[in-house]
């Protein structure tokens, strides 16, 4: 039996969009959907109770971090992150590799692995795609992500093209050393920059190994909201139909939305979590930034479209002044409504594709919401 199957529900008849299910050892996914991310094993400032009373269906935490601190031997003695997390629904875990090249420094990548000093305390550190693996299998991630690089933007096209053929051979590498692959999935991540000659191969290559799903990597990297677009309308079809596609790093709702149309059925992003660490939140009239001192004496909800925990019993008032006091509730209140806000909004998502109506969805998203500059 395989630990991560697709079921196909309905593709919407004006959009190409899909609804689908991903069944985990953990529970069903409805996508599309949005993954709050759990970098240190915990989706900063909520509790599991929280993140099921907004609907989490599923969250993510991080190798490169766990690994370091506190370490894969001692979450896998715990009896792995759910237990550790007290999370009891699906978690997936990135691999690590996307981390290394944005915290840590000193890094040398070979054919390998990637050696490298801890961000924590510049101890000498090594990931490669079996250690990734060793460490993904303690964890017991339900979704696991194969070890890649995702190169620099802008890159020169030959060290995409030299990069993405190691991404391939670390893939199979990470496929070969998989210990639990009945209670795990390892999704591959293709790669290629913004040439789509180089994502064809990489498609190519990722898709005959017959991974259980697939993740686009190396977008969300500084690259254009356009040309981001542009790749996926040439990478997704590349994709198999029945299987999850995972569009890494992306979560503002315009993105999330046209995301969607092009057929990406998982997301994940900090945004959310880390604009409401500094009082910026996501309102259904666009961005908000309630520690403003326009707020100072305002004392309606955050957002009057919105039902969530923060926005039925607080002012605006009260949250810029948490924030400005630096009071950890303010936090705590922003992040609960920022993520309820996108997994609202994923669920409206749903409800337009099982009514053939997602494109109108998002023309009156952007109407009423106005686009959003990130
Ligand atoms: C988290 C993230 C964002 C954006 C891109 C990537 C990527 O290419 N590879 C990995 N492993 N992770 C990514
Ligand atoms: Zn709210």
């Amino acid at each position: 039996m395989a630990a991560i199957t697709y079921e196909h529900i309905k593709t919407c008849k004006q959009s190409g969009a899909r609804l689908g299910r991903v069944h985990t050892p953990h529970g069903i996914i409805e996508t599309p959907t949005f993954m709050p991310v759990g970098t240190q094993a915990t989706v900063k400032t909520m509790s599991p109770e929280e993140l099921k009373q907004m609907n989490a269906q599923i969250i993510l935490s991080n190798t490169y971090h766990l690994f370091l601190r506190p370490g894969h031997e001692i979450i896998g003695e715990a009896g792995g992150l759910h237990k550790f997390m007290n999370w009891d629904r699906p978690i997936l875990t990135d691999s690590g590799g996307f981390q290394v090249f944005s915290l840590s420094d000193m890094r040398k990548i070979t054919e390998e692995g990637v050696h490298f000093r801890s961000h924590l305390n510049g101890d000498k550190k090594f990931l490669s795609p079996e250690v990734a693996m060793e460490v993904q299998n303690a964890l017991g991630s339900d979704i696991m992500m194969a070890f890649d690089e995702c190169p620099p933007y802008p890159a020169e096209y030959e060290y995409v093209k030299k990069s993405l053929e190691r991404t391939t051979r670390w893939a199979e590498r990470c496929l070969k050393s998989h210990a639990r692959p009945n209670d795990q999935g390892l999704f591959a991540i293709v790669q290629g920059g913004m040439h789509e000659d180089l994502r064809r191969q990489s498609a190519a290559d990722l898709t005959s190994m017959d991974f259980p799903g697939y993740a686009i990597g190396g977008l969300s990297v500084g690259e254009s909201k356009q040309l981001m677009y542009e790749v996926l309308d040439y990478t997704v079809p590349l994709l198999p139909q029945g299987k999850p596609r995972y569009l890494m790093g992306v979560g503002s709702p315009d993105a999330l939305l046209e995301g969607s149309i092009r057929g990406i059925d998982m997301f994940d992003c900090v945004l959310p979590t880390r604009i409401a660490r500094n009082g910026t939140t996501m309102t259904s009239q666009g961005r908000l930034v309630v520690r403003n001192a326009q707020y100072a004496r305002d004392f309606g909800p955050l957002d009057p479209e919105c039902d969530c925990y923060t926005c039925r019993n607080y002012s605006r008032a009260y949250l810029r002044h948490l924030i400005k006091a630096d009071e950890t509730f303010g936090l705590r209140l922003t992040t609960y409504h920022n993520l309820h806000f996108l997994l609202e909004l994923m669920r409206k998502v749903r409800e337009a594709i099982m009514e053939d109506r997602l494109l109108d969805f998002r023309d009156e998203f952007f109407a009423q919401y106005g686009l959003y500059d990130n």
